[in-house]
């Protein structure tokens, strides 16, 4: 259990007196300002993609980035990232060591435990649950701004687990404007904020393309459902991002730059992260 030193939510934090916190003691040679969870009921909305997308957007903020890969059967940030395959941890005394992009974000996946990225990962509940914790324990992550977790999609033992064990400073809610997406997705807001997380507000990704000769944006779905979803929720948008070939070539790692609306889009959406979370969430 926590011992408070290096936790992120120590300032303010009235669990001790209440009698006990619940949280895992994060990796004693660490300390991370921000735990930042990147969540969606529905699976494929760009949890991954947009993870990926806020950490680029504070490393260029100049600050010291992570992303813990919580979607254990289905890992794809060290593709989306450009580590190569076949990348493994190593460990020193002070933990097990994450691998830094080429841009220098520091990423924890089990694909770096396994003997081949393409290997099924078989696992009921408590193992899946056990490896996530790990993750936060066992990991030198050295002193982070900004710990971003790339949720699994859903709202079952996983993501029970990081909500239940790691000090959230924050969620950042993924949907697409489909209806269903947006449905599934308020589900676990509701999972969220019946958890006592600080749900920061929703990203809406695929939101338009834009014409390639008038450079107009065309929205493909109806607005509706987003607009219901964060009625019903009482969340802020953040921003809305189109659907973009650069985004979907992420796992390519070559690092395409984005255009420059999409790159503004994603420079508001950090800029509030960085607000949000530099106050503390009304009780
Ligand atoms: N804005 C975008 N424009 C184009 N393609 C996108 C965009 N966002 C995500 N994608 C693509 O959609 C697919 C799903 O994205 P991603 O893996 O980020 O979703 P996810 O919610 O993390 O999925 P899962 O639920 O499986 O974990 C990927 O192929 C990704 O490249």
């Amino acid at each position: 259990m926590s011992e408070c030193k290096n936790c992120p939510s120590a300032e303010g934090c009235e669990s001790k007196e209440k009698g006990g916190c619940s949280f895992e003691a994060l990796n004693t040679f660490s300390s991370i300002r921000h735990v930042v969870a990147v969540m969606s009921g529905k699976g494929g909305v760009g949890k991954s993609s947009v993870s990926v997308l806020l950490a680029r957007e504070m490393l260029r903020r100049g600050k010291k980035v992570g992303i813990l890969d919580a979607d254990i059967t289905g890992p794809s940030i060290p593709r989306l990232v450009g580590i190569p395959a076949g990348s493994h941890c190593q460990q020193n005394d002070k933990g097990i060591l994450p691998i830094l992009s080429g841009d220098g974000i520091a990423v924890v996946s089990l694909n770096f435990f396994l003997a081949n990225e393409n290997d099924p990962v078989i696992w009921r509940g408590p193992m899946l649950s056990g490896a996530v914790k790990q993750f936060w324990t066992d990991v030198y992550w050295g002193d982070l701004d900004y710990l971003f977790i790339d949720m699994p999609p859903g709202t079952g033992d996983v993501v029970l687990t990081v909500m239940q064990s790691m000090p959230l400073s924050g969620a950042v809610v993924v949907s697409t404007p489909h209806d269903v997406a947006s449905m599934v997705v308020a589900k676990s807001v509701h999972m969220a904020h019946k958890m006592g997380i600080h749900v920061l507000g929703v990203v809406e990704n695929m939101a338009y393309i834009r014409c390639p000769d008038c450079g107009k944006q065309i929205r493909l779905f109806d607005e509706a459902p987003l607009h219901a979803l964060l009625a019903e929720t009482h969340l802020p948008l953040l921003g809305s991002l189109p659907m973009l070939p650069e985004v979907a070539a992420l796992s390519r790692g070559d690092g395409e730059p984005l255009d420059k609306d999409t790159a503004a889009t994603l420079a508001d959406i950090g800029g509030l992260l960085e607000k949000a979370l530099d106050v503390p969430a009304c009780p």
